[in-house]
């Protein structure tokens, strides 16, 4: 799939944009804070509906003005498709072919994207909220259903720490209501949890092979979920439901002393191994960025396998950051067959063909000039 052509208004610093982008490989060049990562921003927003940098969609509305727009022209499947996101003071319309989604599980999925900048090279060592992030962000795009449990999860994950906190002050609080939270938030964590399993089995496949093969055949990569509960990973949701409600039942009282929800997905973490020995505690730096680099090709192939299609890739600012093997590893999984976007101060020292052949597009102050 690849995205033909992008119209901003009023987004970041850009007032208004309209380019066409070529189906392989363009280069966004121009010197610091001139808008590269805010054009990769758009891109982003355009298919998960929000910033991969910060949560308030004011921030993304240009200084002085009301609303901000990305539309944008898709090709999935051989087929021609409009997507657009409009925020404004109101919240957040998302379009697709036209149409207002209402459920954002309608909307994302439509157009697939991974981004690789230097803050995912922290995606093995950095804390677990990073690697709960990657999965949800990942599954959410192959798996709408996935989003829509996600959702209803921290809904009730909120509400259920809200009652937690009331109980905790006031022993007296009717407790039938936490038994009703503690059911609804068990049916939406079992299929997050489940799927998560599968996810995993998958991603694992993919990476060890790469990771092998970057790591000149020194290393094997593992990489182990850990669950707040004792369960198997291939548990199917029955038996992940009943062991859920059974350790919510032990740990009731500790819940009530603490004000908060103790296990669940949003405590998860997932655990990297390189020969046996956890990368987390005993990686060097270049172990942890190669299982990084790793993981995030293994996502690009395990989307092209559900999807039936490769994902549009970003990679913003991190090519200078890796070294000429890792880098031209990344370049020739990409070559001719992944619409790319690379945004660099310079393509000085990077001398491989794929860049040679690339559209450029110099960004200066909010404006793109090819
Ligand atoms: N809401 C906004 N309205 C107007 N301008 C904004 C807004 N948010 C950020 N900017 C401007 O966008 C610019 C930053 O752009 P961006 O983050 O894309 O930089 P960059 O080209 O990627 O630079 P670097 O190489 O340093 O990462 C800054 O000049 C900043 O002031």
């Amino acid at each position: 799939m690849h995205i033909e052509k992008l119209k901003i208004k009023n987004f970041r610093n850009y007032s208004q944009l309209d380019i066409t982008f070529d189906d392989k490989v363009n280069v966004i060049i121009g010197e610091n804070a001139q808008g590269k990562t805010n054009l990769m921003e758009a891109i982003y927003l355009l298919a998960f509906t929000k910033s991969h940098r910060t949560p308030r969609g004011k921030e993304l509305i240009q200084w002085e003005q009301d609303y901000a727009k990305i539309e944008g022209r898709i090709t999935k499947r051989s087929q021609s498709f409009p997507l657009e996101i409009v925020l404004s003071g109101k919240g957040k319309k998302a379009k697709l072919n036209r149409l207002e989604q209402r459920r954002l599980s309608d909307y994302i999925g439509a157009l697939n994207v991974v981004m690789f900048a230097p803050e995912d090279l922290t995606l093995v060592k950095g804390p677990p909220q990073i690697r709960r992030r990657f999965i949800d962000m990942e599954l959410g795009q192959i798996q709408p259903s996935y989003i829509y449990h996600l959702g209803q999860y921290q809904k009730i994950l909120r509400q259920r720490n809200h009652l937690l906190k009331q109980i905790q002050r006031n022993h007296q609080v009717d407790r039938t209501m936490l038994d009703v939270l503690t059911e609804q938030l068990t049916e939406h964590a079992s299929p997050l949890l489940e799927r998560r399993f599968v996810f995993l089995d998958l991603l694992r496949k993919w990476a060890r092979p790469i990771h092998y093969g970057i790591s000149r055949e020194l290393e094997k990569l593992d990489i182990e979920y850990a669950p707040t509960i004792d369960v198997s990973e291939t548990a199917e949701k029955g038996t992940i439901e009943s062991i859920y409600r059974k350790k919510f039942q032990e740990i009731q009282e500790k819940e009530i002393e603490r004000g908060t929800t103790l296990i669940g997905p949003h405590r998860d973490d997932l655990i990297f191994y390189v020969n046996h020995k956890n990368v987390q505690t005993y990686g060097s730096q270049g172990q942890q960025r190669t299982a990084a680099l790793s993981v995030k090709l293994a996502e690009i192939e395990l989307i092209y396998n559900e999807v039936g299609e490769y994902p549009v890739l970003l990679l913003d600012d991190v090519l200078s950051e890796l070294d000429d093997f890792r880098q031209s590893h990344l370049l020739n999984t990409i070559q001719g067959k992944i619409q790319t976007f690379v945004s660099t101060t310079s393509v000085k020292g990077i001398n491989h063909e794929t860049l040679q052949e690339a559209e450029l597009f110099r960004v200066e102050d909010g404006k793109v000039f090819t």
